[in-house]
């Protein structure tokens, strides 16, 4: 049994010894695999350090290659907003106020408020919309919101051309204040003021325009003005740009009106910039929030924060509105005559009308105007130096180069002093003339009585072709050249400029003129024979206005600027005129006929002469140059065709006196003829002795010229000291010329008288020239002899020519107050009034004669219903 147990001990043992090996043996493995986890934790650990540093470091490169591309691309875009900017908005459309100056586009551009805040130092300018784009509200601080106001205006106004942008300003609050700096272009008309209750009729106004833009200048074919630019390179409107200041709450209709230019107007160019009134956003609308610092905003740029740049300095508002000014006030550059010229010269046929065009409309269109049997005749009125005689010119040439002179005819007559019609005819510099014109008549102002004879020589013409038509039994020009293709109707123009001069007074000559005109008003129109009168002021012209069928005739109008009462009471078209334009109206001047015209220069000398010289030289061989008649020149007797006509003959049954030039169409001379009969002794009548001596000098001369050298016999005899030298070189040239004074009167008188009272007549004529015949000596016996001479001579071919130096004196001659008068039978008077020459009148009624420098007044009983003016042909010529 000990056995056993110590058996059992030492397997006890044996059994716990093995389980402490066993029990070490799991230890020590246990010790190496934590040792071994302790191991791979820490390299884990290591590993995954590494792995954030690498992401770390990997991140913190990605984001600095991320702000490296952000900051290249913000440059890149500030860069090209800012190029963008400039493109949008070059000149003084973008340009800093430092450095500002007017620079005209061709075309619309946005304009700078300001300067975007990027986070980026590139300056990217903030740009507002207007001009053909929209509208422009500013709210917010007022005062800042003023100086953006003025900044836009001034940017608008210096992107376009003088006068392209107008301003209308409305400022209820301030009464214009608010424009104030702007004020220099109100005299120019391009800023207008509207008066505190004027908002209702501005937008009605403004919308009349957008509506008229539509229907007559964008007309269906563009859909904007910015269109029509783009596609025409014209821009036929201005921008209208109204400024509404602090307009207060609107009534209903005003809200519709504003609401329908905010949708319409910016593609007619009306364009609305607003402040201090509630506008809801909407297309088109810009809204600039005024505010300082970095609060400012623009609707267009988001919630971008913007900084509104300063206002405009006040001396460059200032400068650069008196320059638009001055450049609107000077007018635009004058267009060139050569625009009104045809491809093909004198192609068109006249015979239904004259058609052609004076100008191009403010489209660009040319507007043709025509004479024809409607509208027959014109009417042109202009302040003086608005271009009426350009205008006449311009008409002229583009008339002149349409049709040749066989179917166009020219009577031209300036009452104005001045020489605008001479270039028509030859002149010492330049020989050529214009082949239309048939006459030119210059300086007539003191000669109305040329006025007349022109009336009188178209009413002849007119007669010519009434009968003409009659006898073709036709009732108008193209019938008659219809049936009458050899003959010879041109249309006949007749210009008469500052007619007004012919009409005025109320005397003989604007009697007669007036009835003239009336008659081939009313009657020329169906023969060819057109009327264009010009004055500077037609409402002046009483004689026209009495006679409402007489203007009515004058259906065609032409108004330049300012010129009053030529269009319909109401069409006032003509006041807001730009310099070089004119309304053209063919219906009496209806508001709805109104055409405006931009004239081409046509004073130009230069280009004018090469139209002339062109059409001169294609003139035809038979068309000699126009009559030229000018008041101012005194005519020659070499010159006159009728004293050219003269040549001697042996038997002279009436010798023919010239005493002067006749006012007339054409250069006659007035004429006496000293027949064998009573009565037949010239007497001329004044003081003025050079005028006395010339007329005596050309009578004698003519009646010289008639005869061969000893066909007459010639006694002068002079009794006024100051007329020795003119009766000497006078009995000089006549062929067998007896020289008398005073010491030998008596016996030359003695002689005569005997010679007078003789049984005989004598074989041939003599002619008694006396100067100052008032003055004869001797007395009775002497004065007696002459009233023989003067009584009986003529039957005996005895003829006194007398100066006498006044009516009074001549009446004195033949024997006083109750002695006959008949045995002057013509008489030329100088400066002696009508009212004195009565007794040698028939009739109960004086002559009109109101004396004027070297101009007479001839009346020859046996010819003459009534006297006529002459004018005396110049000594020594
Ligand atoms: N369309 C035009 N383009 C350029 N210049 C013009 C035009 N019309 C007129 N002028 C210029 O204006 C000036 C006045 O013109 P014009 O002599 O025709 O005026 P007017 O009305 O006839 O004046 P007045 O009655 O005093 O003679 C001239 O120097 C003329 O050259």
């Amino acid at each position: 049994m000990a056995e056993s147990t110590a058996q059992q001990v030492m397997e006890i043992r044996a059994g716990l010894s093995h389980a402490l090996g066993a029990a070490a043996i799991a230890l020590d493995r246990a010790r190496g695999a934590h040792a071994a986890a302790v191991e791979r934790r820490r390299r884990v650990e290591a590993a995954a350090e590494a792995r954030l540093r690498k992401i770390d470091s990997a991140r913190d490169n990605r984001l600095a290659e991320i702000d490296e591309q952000h900051r290249t691309d913000l440059a890149a875009y500030a860069g090209a907003a800012a190029a963008a900017a400039d493109r949008a908005a070059p000149g003084a459309a973008g340009d800093p106020w430092d450095d500002w100056q007017a620079t005209p586009l061709d075309r619309a551009a946005e304009l700078r408020v300001g300067r975007l805040l990027l986070p980026h130092p590139e300056e990217v300018p903030a740009l507002v919309p207007l001009l053909d784009r929209g509208h422009v509200v500013v709210r917010g601080d007022r005062t800042l919101g003023d100086e953006v106001v003025a900044g836009l205006l001034l940017r608008a106004l210096g992107t376009a051309a003088p006068g392209r942008v107008q301003l209308i300003g409305y400022d209820p609050e301030h009464l214009g204040g608010g424009l104030a700096r702007f004020a220099p272009l109100a005299p120019a008309g391009v800023l207008t003021f509207v008066g505190p209750g004027g908002l209702p009729a501005l937008l009605d106004d403004l919308t009349a325009h957008v509506r008229r833009i539509n229907e007559t200048v964008l007309a269906g074919e563009y859909t904007s003005l910015r269109e029509l630019n783009a596609a025409t390179h014209r821009r036929p409107e201005p921008w209208r740009v109204a400024v509404l200041l602090g307009a207060g709450e609107l009534s209903r209709p005003e809200q519709a009106q504003l609401q329908r230019l905010l949708r319409t107007g910016a593609a007619c160019g009306v364009h609305l910039v607003i402040q201090g009134l509630p506008v809801q956003a909407a297309d088109g609308i810009e809204f600039i929030t005024a505010a300082s610092g970095d609060h400012a905003r623009v609707s267009s740029a988001g919630a971008l924060p913007v900084r509104l740049d300063g206002g405009p300095p006040q001396a460059v508002v200032a400068a650069t509105c008196r320059r638009i000014a001055e450049a609107v006030e000077a007018g635009p550059a004058p267009v060139a005559l050569d625009s009104l010229l045809p491809q093909e010269e004198w192609k068109q046929s006249a015979a239904t009308g004259l058609s052609a065009p004076l100008g191009d409309s403010p489209q660009g269109v040319p507007v043709q105007v025509t004479l024809a049997d409607y509208p027959p005749h014109a009417l042109i009125a202009g302040p003086s130096g608005t271009g009426k005689t350009n205008l006449i010119y311009a008409w002229m040439g583009a008339l002149a180069a349409r049709y040749s002179p066989a179917e166009l005819a020219f009577y031209l007559l300036d009452f104005k002093e001045g020489v605008s019609f001479a270039r028509f005819a030859p002149g010492r510099r330049d020989p050529s003339w214009l082949p239309h014109v048939r006459l030119v008549g210059l300086n007539v102002n003191t000669d109305r009585e040329f006025g007349l004879a022109l009336l009188r020589f178209l009413g002849e013409e007119l007669r010519r072709r009434a009968d003409a038509a009659k006898r073709y039994e036709v009732t108008n020009l193209a019938e008659l050249r219809a049936e009458d293709p050899e003959g010879s109707w041109p249309r006949i123009v007749a210009v008469v400029d500052e007619f007004q001069v012919l009409l005025s007074g109320r005397d003989a000559v604007a009697a007669e003129a007036v009835d003239l005109l009336e008659d081939l008003a009313r009657r020329g129109r169906s023969q060819g024979i057109h009327l264009i009168l010009a004055s500077q002021d037609v409402s002046g012209i009483e004689a026209l206005w009495g006679r409402p069928a007489l203007v009515a005739q004058f259906s065609l109008r032409i108004a330049l600027p300012r010129a009053r009462r030529i269009l319909a009471e109401t069409n006032t078209a003509a006041e807001s005129l730009p310099r070089y334009h004119a309304v053209v109206n063919a219906d009496s001047g209806a508001l709805e006929a109104n055409k405006v015209v931009r004239v081409p220069a046509a004073g130009d000398r230069e280009r004018w002469n090469a139209l002339q010289h062109r059409l001169w030289r294609k003139r035809p061989p038979e068309l000699g140059p126009p009559r030229l008649f000018d008041g101012d020149v005194v005519p020659r007797l070499a010159d006159s065709p009728d004293f050219r006509r003269l040549a001697p003959a042996e038997q002279v049954a009436a010798p023919m006196v010239l005493l002067g030039e006749t006012i007339d169409v054409a250069a006659r001379s007035a004429r006496t003829v000293l027949r064998r009969a009573p009565g037949r002794n010239l007497a001329v009548l004044g003081t003025r002795m050079d005028e006395a001596c010339a007329i005596l000098a050309t009578a004698a001369r003519s009646l010289a010229a008639q005869f061969p050298p000893d066909g007459a016999r010639f006694s002068i005899l002079c009794l006024d000291q100051d007329a020795r030298a003119a009766a000497a070189a006078l009995c000089a040239e006549l062929p067998e010329c007896g020289s008398f004074d005073a010491d030998s009167a008596d016996w030359l008188l003695e002689d005569v008288a005997a010679e007078a009272s003789a049984s005989f007549p004598s074989d041939r004529p003599h002619f008694l020239v006396i100067y100052a015949a008032d003055a004869l000596p001797g007395g009775k016996e002497t004065a007696e002899q002459l009233r023989t001479i003067l009584r009986q001579g003529p039957e005996r071919r005895l003829h006194v020519l007398g100066w006498w130096r006044g009516a009074a004196l001549l009446r004195d001659a033949l024997g006083g107050q109750a002695s006959r008068t008949d045995p002057i039978g013509a008489w030329v008077a100088l400066d002696v009034h009508g009212s004195e020459l009565a007794p040698f009148y028939p009739g109960a009624r004086a002559p009109a004669w109101y004396p004027r420098p070297w101009r007479a007044l001839h009346f020859d009983r046996s010819v003459h219903r009534g006297a006529e003016v002459i004018i005396p042909y110049g000594a020594g010529s």
